[in-house]
């Protein structure tokens, strides 16, 4: 049990492990939970509403006896969020970053002492106890350091230990991967009321579809190939539709998305440090 959880930065992403946190509660009390972020203190009125957190605007007193500071703030802010509060972190406090391309010896050059930093990549899933999440710990942190930032993030989901230097991949994988998801989602809606079905009846169809697929590959273990051949009959309907999605080369769009966002991830890490 933590004594205290900090977040700075309250955006989608502190959200949704907050959510998962404050829902669970095993790990720390929901009031204990303390989020600070830039200046919009509307966002932080409305988090303390939604899930009975400790909301504040001053920085020393959100790091002040943290178990775990949760830096979520986009790459671009970290810098200066460091700069805010690296007077009131301690040695013995642990640095957990969700920021994509910011590797642990970045983050612990910026607080200028040898802080325990684990880096970590959740999802949005988080929200609802499904994320993946990969982790990794920098130089000064310990073990245990790192069995603590996993307990945390299995509050939210499942917790994966990378090293550090695949976590652009992660990033391109897990991290948003849900949005490669969500986007063939559009589309299939899109091409739902083409084909004639009403769209509230799509809607339903799809989810299902998609959490479906996700539960066969996840509860047989069996490979994705396998799976899609037991749906392809010869001269059928997938067939069809299948020939058509190699045609339009949705194989090469995929590995070229993915590329494009590990490709990204590398560059945020250099324009911002
Ligand atoms: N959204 C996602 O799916 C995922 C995001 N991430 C990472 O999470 C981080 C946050 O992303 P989002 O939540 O989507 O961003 P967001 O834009 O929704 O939230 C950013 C938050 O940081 C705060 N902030 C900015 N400067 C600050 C400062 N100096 N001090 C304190 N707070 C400050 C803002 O006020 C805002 O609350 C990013 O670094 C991103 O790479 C990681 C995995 C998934
Ligand atoms: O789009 C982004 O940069 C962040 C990192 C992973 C998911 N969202």
């Amino acid at each position: 049990m933590f004594k205290k959880v900090a977040f700075i930065g309250a955006g989608s992403m502190a959200e949704a492990i907050i959510a998962g946190l404050a829902k669970d509660e095993s790990l720390v009390k929901r009031e204990n939970i303390v989020v600070t972020n830039k200046l919009n203190e509307d966002r932080l009125e409305e988090l303390h509403h939604k899930y009975g957190i400790t909301t504040l605007v001053g920085k020393a007193a959100v790091v002040r006896d943290a178990d775990i500071i949760v830096l979520s703030m986009k790459p671009k802010d970290l810098a200066e969020a460091v700069e805010d509060i690296k007077n009131f972190v301690q040695e013995d406090q642990v640095i957990v970053s969700v920021i994509a391309g910011a590797s642990c010896e970045r983050i612990a050059n910026l607080f200028g002492k040898k802080i325990p930093v684990i880096r970590t990549m959740p999802n949005t899933s988080a929200m609802i106890g499904y994320s993946a999440t990969a982790l990794s710990k920098g130089e000064y942190a310990t073990e245990k350091q790192l069995q603590d930032a996993i307990a945390l993030f299995e509050t939210v989901g499942s917790a994966f230990v990378v090293k550090e230097d695949e976590m652009h991949a992660v990033t391109s994988i897990s991290g948003s991967g849900p949005a490669y998801f969500y986007f063939m989602v559009e589309a299939m809606q899109e091409a739902a009321g083409k084909v004639g079905l009403r769209p509230e009846i799509a809607q339903d169809l799809i989810v299902q579809t998609i959490v479906g697929a996700g539960q066969m590959l996840k509860v047989t273990e069996e490979d994705a190939g396998v799976l899609r051949k037991n749906i392809t009959s010869p001269g059928g309907t997938t067939q069809a539709a299948l020939e058509t999605l190699a045609t339009e080369n949705f194989q090469e769009a995929v590995i070229k998305c993915v590329e494009s966002c590990y490709n990204r991830s590398r560059e945020m890490g250099k324009e911002n440090g």
